[in-house]
């Protein structure tokens, strides 16, 4: 754009610029969807029957055989009684080992089933209300995946059954009332149904504390791992209630064990310790078992951080370092984060499992802790031990179980210790039958039992991490592993008569296969409720998917080549805007204001200029015959022009062009949402013209240099140049007139006459004063000084305030600018200087615009050939090298996200992906244990045709 310039009279080169306002860049925004979809109400296909209609069935089959079968009586209440307030304490214990433990279940829960029975049978229809209540009651306060876990207990049950019924046969009648004393009484189904019922719902964990067959073993290590891969998929998707599947949380106290515990299960030390509160964040580890095959049959044990990227760390006190800088970077002043690291340990030492270790409870804080700390904590732990998490309270033996912060909080969440399991550590520190007891007590019965642990020998506390070392020079994989296992044998062996008692568990190793079982059991009840939040979620996101951008899939991978081409292609067409046509514009436009400043100062301001104009009409005047004061004028003006550097100068300008038309493109899309590679391509296009910029500009100064010695115009040109150059002047006095048409519409045409007229007496006041005061001191007077009135004193002064005699004074020049741009229009405009270049003196105007022609002309060619055609084709490629092929995955992935269009659309598809991906693993998994129940059945089904009375289950 031309600027609006107009030279100022006064100063050599200077230059009045009027105000003027640049071109507004206009930014392209980014076309945001902000439309709102709305999700039409769809319906979900529950796979589990409903909980209600599951207890209304129940009941109602429970009481119909009860009323059919048995008569009415008050032993019921007490029974019902019993059944509630004992459940919690012994019920629910002798419910979980007839889960644990098949072999001795069917015992226990006979006598339990028989004592029902026999209330039932004794007190009639009012029993089974009562029992079917206390089942419905449960089942209400724990309903989670009834459906589920009532088939399973069912299956259980029957087993249990089953292996009494080799003992005694079934009675063929279902209804018939129960033998008396000395016979053996027949089962009704319906009590047990009770129980059974009861018990599947509040027992959301079975435990088989069996050895499981190997057959078995494999399919619960094959579901545990692909839970826990669905479950760190599902992590990644988000925290959604409903996505999450269970994992173990460690809870205990500080110094409780915690670590040990956790160490001892690893076989490595890898925990951070000290005493500076050094567990801040929840540590989330995943454990993944890594069998040895033919291909490997010696699977290292490595480590990896999967939010720190791919790296599989082998040496350990690095974890433990790596961990201790994860922690410390939440700072002491927030005590606690609760966002999680993620560790995930590979190895053949550990069992598949997915673990949660928390900061440990602090009960009496130390002088140097934030008040809030305990607190935090707290809620910290609350957060995490919510179901479907089974809670890992890890309580030191040598501290009371009732002091036990863990234990509390557990309570809190599973009143009924459905999915709480007791650790108790430093089993050494206390007597053996005291250590036993604590592991078999009845004051805080947990359903999944305690376990006790010895992961520190205490007389080599303080050394036990080298002398475990030294146990296992080689430092094998799961270095802890033999040593613990060798301590505890020696300690829970060497106190058989208190550690050998039925329902008492200890060692690492019990606890390990008892967490792996647990987990087991846990995530397979889960499995149907996930797969249909699952399916629910997919839904949502394939028609959020269809709708927010037709399926149209993208990746991060796409979106940096597409951003590419365009930019490529933005780049192809700012080259077209570089054509020799325009640049030879911008150098003629650039030059055109230096011939104009030139003009102004050494002509428009000269006094003699009016002269030259009415010579130039006087047609006995020849080119000879005219002051050669003109003639050198015009030379020295050529001269300046032509050796002003324009080598530099006009490269410098196309330079600047470039740079400027770079910088739009970065406001624009694509690049508006990438300032970091809008500065990588600013510096990659910076470091190709910094390179282009010596040698263009030396050429160009080349080529220029015969035009410093003589500019030879013939007749053609010089009637482009002077029509150019009329052309010229008439934009610069229509600019002039319109500044000046601006002054005197904001001041007033009277009032900026007046000013005017005022500032034209002053004027001629002051040329009068100086002039007097010459004459004075060349006549060597004294008093000229006197003659130095202050005009503000003159009281005739009118009120002009000093921004209207500024205003003033800009029109007066404006108005004598105007008046000899006219001037010499009409001199350009003359017979004379249409006559040809031989009468360039008297039309300089005509000449220099005829120079500034040549000189861009001459310019263009180099610039183009040693600028711009190897800036724009050494562009793009170097572009596709620092954009493209250097770039790693996850600087492509961070490069599409800062697009916020493409990132919603990436999260969306991300999501979808991820959800199909657990959706079809759940599906394999439910067909997996759909067939396993399948083959379950086909072997019962025969058997219960033979038994007939339990075939209801
Ligand atoms: N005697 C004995 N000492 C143990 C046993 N288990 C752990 N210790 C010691 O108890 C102390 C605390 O153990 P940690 O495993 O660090 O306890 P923690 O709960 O993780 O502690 P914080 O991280 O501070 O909450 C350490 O000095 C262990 O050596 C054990 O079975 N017997």
């Amino acid at each position: 754009m031309a600027s609006l310039l107009l030279r100022h009279a006064g100063t050599r080169t200077g230059v009045h610029r009027l105000p003027h306002h640049p071109p507004s860049l206009l930014r392209h925004r980014h076309p945001l969807s902000n439309a709102h979809l709305t999700t039409p109400s769809r319906q979900l296909h529950v796979r589990s029957v409903s909980i209600l209609s599951g207890i209304g069935k129940l009941a109602g089959r429970t009481a119909g055989r009860g009323a059919l079968g048995l008569g009415v009586g008050a032993g019921a209440l007490t029974w019902a009684e019993w059944k509630v307030d004992g459940f919690k304490q012994n019920a629910v214990s002798t419910l979980s080992d007839i889960n644990d433990r098949l072999g001795t279940a069917y015992d226990v829960a006979s006598t339990s089933i028989s004592s029902a029975f026999r209330s039932a049978t004794e007190q009639g229809a009012e029993t089974y209300d009562s029992i079917s209540e206390t089942a419905s009651t449960l089942f209400a306060e724990t309903a989670v995946g009834v459906e589920q876990r009532l088939s399973r207990l069912r299956e259980r049950f029957r087993e249990a059954f089953e292996r009494d019924g080799t003992e005694e046969e079934p009675s063929e009648d279902t209804e018939a009332p129960p033998r008396k004393k000395g016979k053996k009484p027949q089962r009704d189904p319906a009590p047990a149904a009770a129980i059974a019922a009861a018990a599947a719902a509040a027992l959301p964990i079975v435990v088989d504390a069996e050895e499981p067959s190997n057959d078995s073993n494999e399919d619960l290590m094959l579901l545990t791992r692909k839970l826990i891969e669905i479950r760190s998929i599902l992590l990644s998707i988000g925290e959604e209630a409903g996505l999450t599947l269970p994992s173990i949380v460690v809870v205990g106290s500080q110094s409780s064990g915690k670590s040990s515990v956790l160490e001892a299960i690893v076989g490595r030390e890898f925990l951070p310790k000290g005493d500076n509160m050094v567990t801040r964040r929840p540590i989330e580890l995943t454990l993944i078992h890594t069998p040895a095959t033919s291909s490997n049959p010696r699977p290292t044990t490595f480590a990896e951080f999967p939010s720190l990227g791919p790296g599989h760390i082998t040496d350990f006190s690095l974890v433990q370092s790596t961990l201790v800088d994860l922690n410390l970077s939440v700072p002491a002043s927030e005590c606690v984060s609760d966002s999680p690291i993620q560790l995930r340990i590979h190895s053949p030492h550990v069992p598949d499992l997915s673990l949660v270790d928390l900061p440990g409870y602090v009960q009496v804080a130390s002088m140097d802790q934030p008040e809030e700390l305990k607190d935090k904590i707290a809620a910290l732990c609350d957060k995490y031990i919510r179901s479907p998490n089974i809670i890992l309270a890890v309580c030191a033996a040598d501290v009371d179980l009732a002091n036990s912060p863990a234990l509390r909080a557990a309570k809190k969440v599973d009143p009924l210790g459905m999915r709480t399991i007791g650790v108790v550590t430093k089993m050494d520190l206390i007597e053996p039958a005291q250590g036993a007891a604590v592991l078999t007590n009845g004051r805080y019965p947990l359903a999944l039992g305690y376990v006790g642990v010895v992961c520190r020998a205490a007389k080599h506390a303080s050394s036990s991490r080298s002398l475990l070392r030294r146990n296992n020079p080689s430092d094998e994989e799961g270095a802890l592993i033999g040593p613990i296992r060798a301590q505890e044998e020696a300690f829970f062996g060497g106190n058989g008569e208190a550690f050998s008692r039925e329902g008492v568990m200890v060692g690492t190793d019990t606890l390990k296969k008892r967490l792996m079982h647990v987990l087991e059991e846990s995530m397979a009840s889960s499995l149907h409720s996930i797969s249909n939040a699952v399916a629910l979620e997919l839904e949502e996101a394939s028609y959020q998917f269809k709708v927010q951008y037709n399926d149209r899939a993208i990746s991060a991978e796409s979106y940096v080549a597409e951003t590419l081409d365009q930019l490529k292609a933005k780049i192809n067409a700012l080259g077209k805007g570089f054509a020799k046509k325009d640049v030879r514009r911008l150098l003629k436009s650039f030059l055109d204001e230096q011939v104009l400043d030139l003009l102004a100062s050494q002509y428009w301001v000269d006094s003699r200029t009016p002269e030259l104009g009415s010579l130039a009409n006087d047609r006995s005047i020849s080119p000879d015959d005219l002051d050669v004061y003109w003639q050198r004028k015009l030379d020295a003006l050529s001269s300046s022009l032509t050796k002003s550097g324009i080598g530099r100068a006009s490269t410098q300008l196309v330079v600047d062009a470039i740079r400027a038309r770079l910088a739009t493109l970065a406001a624009e899309e694509p690049l508006l949402y990438h300032p970091d590679a809008t500065e990588r391509i600013n510096a990659t296009a910076d470091a190709i013209l910094r390179e282009r910029f010596a040698l263009t500009s030396d050429q160009v100064e080349n080529s220029v240099k015969p035009f410093k010695y003589e500019v030879e115009v013939d007749r053609a040109e010089w009637e482009v140049g002077r029509l150019q150059s009329v052309d010229l002047l008439q934009r610069e006095l229509g600019m002039c007139e319109a500044a000046l048409g601006k002054i005197r519409d904001a001041v007033g045409g009277r009032k900026l006459r007046g000013a005017m007229e005022y500032v034209g007496e002053m004027d001629e006041k002051e040329r009068r004063r100086r002039e007097r005061r010459r004459e004075g001191r060349a006549a060597g007077a004294e008093d000229w000084q006197a003659d130095e009135l202050d005009d503000t004193a003159d009281p005739t002064r009118p009120a002009f305030n000093p921004a209207l005699l500024a205003k003033a004074r800009e029109a007066m020049f404006l108005s004598s600018r105007s008046s000899i741009l006219r001037l010499r229009l009409l001199a350009l405009k003359s017979r004379r200087c249409k006559a040809g270049p031989e009468q360039k003196a008297f039309c300089p105007e005509a000449f220099l615009n005829i120079v500034a022609d040549k000189l861009s002309s001459t310019a263009v060619q180099f610039i183009n050939i040693e600028l711009l055609v190897e800036f724009f084709y050494q562009f793009p490629r170097d572009l596709d090298i620092r954009l493209s092929h250097n770039l790693e995955r996850e600087e492509i992935v961070r490069f599409a996200r800062e697009n916020p269009v493409i990132a919603k659309h990436l999260a969306l598809q991300e999501r979808k992906e991820k959800l199909e991906l657990v959706a079809e693993k759940l599906d394999s998994l439910v067909k997996l244990q759909r067939d396993k129940q399948q083959q379950q059945h086909g072997g019962r089904n025969r058997q219960d045709a033979r038994r007939g009375l339990f075939g209801m289950f």
